[in-house]
């Protein structure tokens, strides 16, 4: 059997059953089934990493990575760099396998000079490991390990390229930052920092500091995630009224809370207090900007300690100047560290600290814990769940199953992109039509790539085959698969279809509900490449590459002529298209795949079009 016709395999043996998988409830390396001979060689090679050179057999206890010293020989210690302060707890640990040097403060030219010399390079958000940093590494550099969440500093493809494996450290400073952004919250509201400096200037101004109070107000979190969720917790303890906004989060878990889910424009009309905790995205970069301050209750106070990007920073400063916002608290900025006359941190209702979320002793004795034990599991070879870089499947897996995981992935990812409102994902059901034997079905991988492909997209999450249910479970996403008996024994392809369906979700784009209320998102390969075929009840044909518009119209002649007009015009390239309705004359929706981004103006032409009813630009 091939190796991914043992990916394949499956040990449940029955056709056509529906089956709910629970994720197991701790983190540990997967253990896949296969029902073959041969089966154990594919499974031994999935789980070697991504800088695996050396294909390992399932007979050896621990995996290795690109090392080429044989057993017997005597194993140097590994090298490791720590360009920023780290914990002592995780400096020990380090200590106990590797040489380690610390260099705290060097220069982008200090750290390009070093890195060769090193096996492993350890980062937190003040160094920037640019594609420079990658390549002077290049040889020996094997693992860069960044102490906490964002990875916004580290050039993740310049990494892959190098062979350079990426872990992190997400869930040791959640409370920290929570911690933080309460401390935040509660200053600002009481004005501590304006009146401490008021007072160590010799002025007692007692009537001028007067505060605002938190209990009885409404504060608005801004993605419930691991932080986001911790702070509603503490803020309910103030007594506060706490609403949330995250279109991907659970409604179960805020409720367990005691916070509603509600929609973005909700969040932000009803809120006296407003606490960002969203990941820096694209779909998230300066969403809070004019139009958004705009909608905002005069007054409002805004918390951020996730990403300076996700604020319009000259347009807080606007609202700051109207009083609009009438104060902000921040530990984070565009650039860091903010110019030293930026009149945002110059301004008098602003509060602001140098980005210390997660600078407590516990927190950094954590983190520094968690990722000198994850660089020491790299450099071991061992499987790293918290790997952010790591390919799902190594080269010789891939040669068949290929466009099927990017096929799962881009599907999550399309499914995703589609979510809209306040409800959060309630259910993710995944439906595999296959012609092959039902023991040559185990899904786990492309299980794994559907929730890669949900998770990534909307969260600081990255998600691997060692971590996928796990991610899945913490998030709250119960991930439902059934498998489809296909009626053609002859067919070579280990699989005819996926269909990923969100249940009762609300959507940007109505024409992808399906007539049960769910976003249905098909596909399949063809001439192997990931095609879309149906979405919610339309069929259509569109090559699952780029990016993709769907339009959904009244079905009438001339359209595809409109819409290509104007894409063309603005220079953007149609790589397909494709129309599908549900009758003639009713209505039908029209999926574009385009190779570039078109700008706001040629997506709003296409808006204006009098029988468009409505479209969605989403990124694949
Ligand atoms: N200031 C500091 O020192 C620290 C900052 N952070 C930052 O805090 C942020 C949150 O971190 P975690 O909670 O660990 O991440 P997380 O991934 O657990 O949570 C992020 C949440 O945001 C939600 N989200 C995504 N797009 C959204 C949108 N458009 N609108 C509303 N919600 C959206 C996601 O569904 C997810 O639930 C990250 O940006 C992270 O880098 C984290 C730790 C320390
Ligand atoms: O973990 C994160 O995302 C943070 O923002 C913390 O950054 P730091 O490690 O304190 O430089």
């Amino acid at each position: 059997m091939s190796a991914s016709r043992a990916l394949l395999s499956s040990p449940h043996g029955v056709a056509s059953r529906t089956f709910t998988r629970a994720a197991p409830a701790r983190l540990a390396a997967p253990s896949i089934p296969f029902a073959r001979s041969g089966a154990l060689r594919a499974r031994s090679a999935i789980l070697s990493s991504p800088a695996a050179t050396v294909p390992v057999t399932s007979a050896e206890p621990k995996r290795r990575i690109s090392h080429s010293v044989s057993d017997s020989a005597p194993l140097a210690k590994p090298a490791v760099l720590v360009a920023e302060k780290l914990g002592e707890a995780g400096l020990e640990v380090l200590r106990q396998f590797a040489d380690v040097e610390c260099a705290y403060g060097m220069s982008p030219a200090e750290l390009l000079a070093k890195v060769a010399q090193f096996d492993a390079l350890i980062v937190r958000s003040g160094t920037k490991v640019t594609r420079g940093v990658l390549e002077a590494g290049r040889g020996r550099l094997r693992v860069v390990g960044r102490a906490g969440v964002g990875i916004d500093n580290v050039d993740l493809q310049a990494a892959t390229e190098a062979g350079c494996l990426v872990v992190n450290a997400p869930t040791a400073n959640t409370v920290a930052a929570a911690e933080h952004g309460i401390a935040l919250l509660a200053c600002m509201a009481r004005n501590v920092s304006q009146a401490d400096a008021a007072l160590k200037a010799g002025k007692w101004q007692r009537a001028k500091y007067v505060g605002v109070s938190l209990v009885g107000k409404t504060l608005a979190i801004m993605g419930f995630g691991k932080v986001g969720s911790e702070v509603a917790r503490r803020a309910k303890g103030l007594g506060m009224h706490v609403i949330a906004h995250d279109p991907y989060a659970p409604a179960d878990k805020a409720r367990a809370i005691g916070a509603e889910l509600v929609s973005f424009e909700e969040a932000i009309a009803k809120a006296d207090f407003i606490s960002l905790h969203m990941p820096l995205t694209p779909a998230t970069s300066k969403v809070f900007n004019d139009e958004s301050f705009g909608k905002m209750k005069t007054g409002v106070r805004i918390v951020n300690v996730a990403r300076g990007g996700v604020i319009d920073e000259d347009a807080l400063v606007r609202a700051l100047d109207s009083g609009k916002v009438a104060q902000a608290a921040l530990d984070v900025f565009t650039v860091e560290p903010p110019a030293k006359d930026s009149k945002l941190v110059l301004h008098e209702n602003v509060t602001v600290t140098p980005h210390l979320g997660a600078s407590t002793v516990e927190a950094q004795e954590g983190v520094a814990i968690e990722i000198a034990e994850a660089v020491g599991g790299a450099l071991r070879g061992e499987l790293a769940a918290t790997a952010v870089n790591a390919p799902m499947v190594p080269a010789e897996v891939m040669s068949e199953l290929a466009p099927y995981v990017s096929l799962a992935e881009k599907l999550g990812r399309l499914a995703v992109q589609l979510v809209a409102g306040e409800s959060g994902i309630k259910g993710v059901k995944v439906v595999y039509t296959s012609a092959r034997d039902p023991d040559d079905l185990d899904t786990r991988l492309l299980r794994a790539m559907v929730t890669k492909g949900i998770v990534e997209p909307v969260s600081s999450t990255f998600v691997n085959l060692v971590n996928a249910d796990y991610t899945a479970k913490q998030r709250g996403l119960r991930i439902a698969e059934e498998r489809v008996s296909h009626d053609n024994a002859a067919a070579e392809a280990p699989l005819e279809s996926i269909q990923v369906r969100l249940s009762h979700v609300q959507s940007r784009f109505a024409g992808a509900i399906s007539d049960g209320g769910d976003i249905v998102v098909v596909g399949r390969v063809k001439y192997g490449v990931p095609h879309l075929t149906v979405v919610g009840p339309y069929e259509v044909d569109v090559s699952l590459e780029g990016n993709l518009i769907l339009c959904r119209q009244v079905d009438q002649p001339g359209m595809i002529g409109k819409v290509g007009n104007i894409l063309g015009e603005r220079n953007v390239n149609v790589s397909f298209m494709s129309v599908g309705r549900t009758s003639r004359g009713k209505q039908a929706i029209m999926a574009i795949g385009v190779d570039e981004e078109p700008d706001k103006k040629t997506l709003e032409k296409i808006g204006a079009i009098p029988a468009v009813e409505e479209f969605v630009f989403l990124e694949l």
